[in-house]
């Protein structure tokens, strides 16, 4: 007979493209060990009937001290270890947010330029997330374009 891996439902870790004048936020992990050093889209697990760009506020509100607000989402899903899978959503800080600070799970904050972009050791696994922004995020381009990658209405549901 057959054994089959009982199936789990996947969990969604949210990520922020955080953009604020055409630079993105990264953020340098301080813990578990074994991510620790390594680059990531601030954000975190999505709760139980919580609404991911909901998710995505309160996680940049605990993790940075900032007020943020989803824009959209960009495009894919991709495997984190089971059962995570990581979504991302462009957002941008609201007026008046304080600036983010690393307060939880990071030692470490910077502004990437697109020429920038691949200058930090992303995890491995944010790498194909870190292309789909990219291909939203050209060079030169301010926050704007990054923006327009999903409708404002997308980071509602
Ligand atoms: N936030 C975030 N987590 C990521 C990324 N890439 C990646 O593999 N992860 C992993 C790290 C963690 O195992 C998991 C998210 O955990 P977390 O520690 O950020 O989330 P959380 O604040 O909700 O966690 P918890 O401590 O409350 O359990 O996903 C990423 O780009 N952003």
């Amino acid at each position: 007979m057959t054994r089959t891996t009982p199936e789990t439902d996947p969990i969604v870790v949210v990520g922020a493209a955080l953009l604020d004048g055409g630079r993105l936020l990264a953020a340098r992990r301080s813990a578990p060990a074994e991510l620790a050093g390594r680059w990531e889209l601030p954000g975190g697990k999505v709760e139980a009937g919580e609404r991911p760009a909901d998710a995505l506020v309160r996680e940049l509100r605990e993790e940075l001290g900032i007020d943020a607000e989803p824009v959209g989402r960009v495009p894919g899903e991709w495997p984190l270890r089971t059962p995570y899978v990581l979504q991302v959503w462009t957002a941008r800080l609201r007026p008046g947010s304080p600036a983010p600070r690393p307060l939880q799970d990071h030692d470490d904050l910077r502004w990437l330029t697109p020429a920038e972009l691949w200058d930090v050791p992303w995890l491995d696994q944010d790498v194909p997330a870190v292309r789909e922004i990219e291909e939203t995020f050209p060079a030169g381009a301010g926050d704007g374009a990054a923006s327009r990658a999903a409708g404002p209405g997308d980071g509602r549901e």
